[in-house]
């Protein structure tokens, strides 16, 4: 099959929104492939933590994107053999990926390795710009949000689950700024592009929002 006529589904939306829950059940359903874009944002923030690179440096942290050691596996993430899953979720990392993430020669860096995961018979991706940048051409977009407070709640619960200290006020915080620096960036923002549907799911489960998604997927398919 020819790598256009692959199906692609993008989720874009802001931080904690269920982006990756929602895509993750997506392409379970629908036996689609399935990628984080963030996770790779994400991989160059810990390879630069951890070799202390400076994160203005955009040629350097550019050199490291174009050098990832790195396998999915199901829902965890190697780098260079070790899994990172854990640490990849890390306050550090989200905020130096989001850093990084407005650099334009390290968005160009990861263009090819995001564009590699459009296999047959289908893809679903969740991010930033996946349906604006990478995947222009995709067969549905979907902008998935909810409410900042609800967001909030959502990642509060999620860390206290996993034994993780947490403060509602600072999570809070933390998502606003995110979502500013994601969004007010020059290249690639966050935003709701026209041909992408809005899906608020600030009073919805997790499963009314799949099924959404795909209800939204079988509509395009019939046309
Ligand atoms: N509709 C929903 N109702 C209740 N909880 C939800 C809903 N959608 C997602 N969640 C929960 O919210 C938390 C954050 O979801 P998730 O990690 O998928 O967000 P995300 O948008 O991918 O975040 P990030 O961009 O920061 O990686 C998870 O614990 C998830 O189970
Ligand atoms: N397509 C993408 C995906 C991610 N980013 C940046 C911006 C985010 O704050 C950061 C971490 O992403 P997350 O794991 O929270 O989805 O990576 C981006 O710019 N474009």
């Amino acid at each position: 099959m020819e790598s256009g006529t692959i199906p692609v589904i993008t989720i874009d939306g802001p931080s904690a929104s269920g982006k990756g829950t929602v895509a993750q059940i997506v392409a379970r359903r629908l036996a689609y492939h399935y990628l984080d874009s963030g996770a790779l944002y994400r991989l160059v923030a810990l390879v630069a933590i951890r070799s202390n690179t400076d994160c203005a440096n955009e040629s350097a942290i550019t050199n490291l994107a174009l050098h990832l050691d790195v396998n999915f596996d199901g829902s965890s993430v190697r780098l260079n053999g070790e899994d990172v899953s854990d640490a990849l979720r890390s306050e550090q990392c989200s905020k130096l990926a989001s850093i990084i993430a407005g650099q334009s020669a390290v968005r160009a860096a990861l263009l090819q390795r995001q564009r590699a995961f459009r296999q047959s018979p289908g893809l679903v991706t969740d991010g930033r710009d996946m349906g604006s940048a990478v995947f222009p051409d995709a067969s549905l977009k979907i902008f998935l949000t909810a409410s900042a407070e609800e967001r909030a709640r959502r990642r509060y619960k999620q860390l206290i689950e996993k034994g993780i200290n947490a403060n509602m006020q600072s999570i809070l915080q933390d998502i606003y700024e995110r979502d500013t620096r994601d969004s007010n960036r020059d290249i690639s923002p966050l935003r709701q592009e026209v041909d992408a549907k809005l899906l608020d799911t600030t009073f919805l489960s997790i499963e009314d929002a799949v099924n959404e998604v795909l209800r939204l997927h079988n509509a395009v398919c019939k046309n």
